[in-house]
C-alpha cells in the first residue's frame, strides 16, 4: 500500500520548531520582528480551522547575550545559561505580542531532558499542555538552560520538538530550518546532491546521507533531525523538514513549498498504547464485571468498580488490569499510589476527597493511559 504524503491541512495537532537562526538577526542580534508577525499569522490561520499548535522555539541565548555584552562568539555553557535567562523573557514576550491581536494566548513551558525521561514529570507536563491546548492556547516551548546541564541538556531543539510531538501526541512536526529538506548529501558542499521528497524509513543509507557516520565532533546539521524524525515517527508522528526563513513557512508548506516528509508507520494513539502495553507491571488492580465492561467500551477506570489493589506503585506507574474471573484486561498508568488506590477503591469519585483528605482525579486510570 502506498502511503500518503501527510499535509498541514489534515494536522490535528501540530509542534512546530523555530530555530535561533530564524528569529533572531545574526548581525544586529535583534529580533525578526516582521517574520514572527508573519509566522503568527499562519499559526492563527491553523487555529482558527481547529489545529493545536505547539511552538518549539530557541533563540534565548541569541537574544539575552546583547544585553549582557556577551559579544557574537561561542560562550561557555554557564555564560550561555546566563544569557538565555536575559532573553526567554524577550522571547516569551515577543510571541505574546505577535500572538494577541489573533486573540490568541501563549504559555511558556520550559523543560529538560530529564523531565522527558521520568514518567511522572512526562505526565505532568502531557497533562499540563493537553489542559493549555484545550483552553485554546498556543504552549511556546524551550529548553530550562538555566537548571540544564551538559548531562540533561537537549542541546539543540531538534531534538527536544520530537519529544514535544510525543508527549503532546501530535500527528505533524514541522521543522522550519535553513535547508528543504533532506539532499542525498550535503547540497553546501555538493553540487550533485538530490533532494528527497518522501522517506518512509530511515535506513542505514539515510543516516549516512545526513552525515550521521562521519563524526561524532560534527553538531546540529542533518545529523539531529535525523534523530528527531527516528523519535517522531517511532511515535506515529510525521515529520516535515522546510525552509523557514521566508515569510508565512507555515502556509507555504501547505501550498506545496519543497520539504522532505518522515512517514510514520503508526499512528499516535497506537503508538502510545503499545508503549503502555510494554512497561513491566509495577501492581495489580481487580475489577469488577461492571467496570470490565465499561474498560472494553473505551472508558477510564473509575475507582468505585475496583474490588482489589496488590503492589506498590506510585503514581504515572503501569499497573496490570485483572477481571472478576482472573482474565488480563489490560494495562494502565495508574494516578495514584498503591496506598491511595487501595484507600479509594470502591468508592465513588465524589467521595475522593473525603476519603484522602485532599482532591485528586476523578478516574484511577485515564482512558488515555489504557491499553486494554
Ligand atoms: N544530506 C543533507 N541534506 C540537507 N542538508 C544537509 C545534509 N547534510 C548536511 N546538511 C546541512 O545541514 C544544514 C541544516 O542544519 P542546521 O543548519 O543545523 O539547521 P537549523 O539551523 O535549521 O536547525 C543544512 O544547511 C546543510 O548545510
Ligand atoms: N535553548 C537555547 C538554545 C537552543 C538551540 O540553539 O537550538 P537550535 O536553534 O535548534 O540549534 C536558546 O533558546 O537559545
Amino acid at each position: 500500500m502506498a502511503a500518503v504524503t501527510p499535509s498541514l491541512a489534515q494536522a490535528r495537532r501540530l509542534v512546530v520548531k523555530i530555530g535561533s537562526a530564524l528569529l533572531v538577526d545574526r548581525g544586529t542580534g535583534d529580533l525578526r520582528a516582521g517574520w514572527l508577525r508573519a509566522l503568527a499569522r499562519d499559526v492563527a490561520r491553523l487555529k482558527a480551522r481547529g489545529t493545536d499548535v505547539v511552538l518549539v522555539s530557541s533563540g534565548s541565548i541569541a537574544l539575552g547575550r546583547g544585553a549582557l555584552g556577551l559579544g557574537d562568539g561561542a560562550l561557555p555553557l554557564e555564560r550561555a545559561q546566563a544569557a538565555a535567562a536575559v532573553g526567554q523573557i524577550r522571547l516569551a514576550r515577543a510571541y505574546e505580542e505577535v500572538l494577541a491581536p489573533h486573540g490568541l494566548v501563549a504559555a511558556q513551558i520550559l523543560v529538560t531532558l530529564e523531565d522527558s525521561a521520568d514518567r511522572r514529570r512526562y505526565l505532568n507536563t502531557r497533562a499540563t499542555l493537553g489542559t493549555l491546548l484545550g483552553l485554546g492556547a498556543v504552549p511556546i516551548v524551550n529548553e530550562n538552560d538555566t537548571v540544564a546541564t551538559d548531562e540533561i541538556r537537549f542541546g539543540d531543539n531538534d531534538r527536544l520538538a520530537a519529544q514535544m510531538a510525543v508527549t503532546v501526541g501530535a500527528d505533524q512536526l514541522v521543522l522550519l530550518s535553513d535547508v528543504d529538506g533532506l539532499y542525498t548529501a550535503n547540497p553546501q558542499t555538493d553540487p550533485d546532491a538530490q533532494h528527497l521528497p518522501v522517506i518512509d524509513a530511515i535506513t542505514p543509507d539515510i543516516a549516512a546521507m545526513a552525515g550521521e557516520a562521519a563524526s561524532h565532533l560534527s553538531k546540529g546539521g542533518m545529523r539531529t533531525k535525523l534523530m528527531a524524525a527516528r523519535t517522531a515517527t517511532g511515535a506515529g508522528c510525521a515529520m516535515a523538514i522546510t525552509l523557514g526563513a521566508g515569510d508565512n513557512p507555515l502556509n507555504a508548506l501547505e501550498n506545496g513549498a519543497r520539504c522532505t516528509w518522515f512517514l510514520p508507520g503508526t499512528d499516535p494513539q497506537a503508538a502510545r498504547k503499545a508503549w503502555i502495553a510494554a512497561m513491566k507491571p509495577q501492581g495489580v488492580l481487580v475489577v469488577d464485571a461492571g467496570a470490565a465492561r465499561a474498560l472494553s467500551s473505551g472508558k477510564s477506570l473509575l475507582p468505585a468498580g475496583v474490588t482489589g489493589v496488590e503492589g506498590e506503585f506510585g503514581r504515572g506507574d503501569p499497573v496490570a488490569i485483572i477481571g472478576p474471573d482472573g482474565a488480563a484486561l489490560g494495562h494502565g498508568l495508574a494516578r495514584y499510589t498503591g496506598d491511595e488506590a487501595r484507600a479509594i477503591a470502591g468508592r465513588r469519585s465524589g467521595d475522593i476527597e473525603a476519603v484522602l483528605g485532599y482532591p485528586g482525579r476523578a478516574a484511577l486510570i485515564h482512558r488515555d493511559d489504557m491499553a486494554v
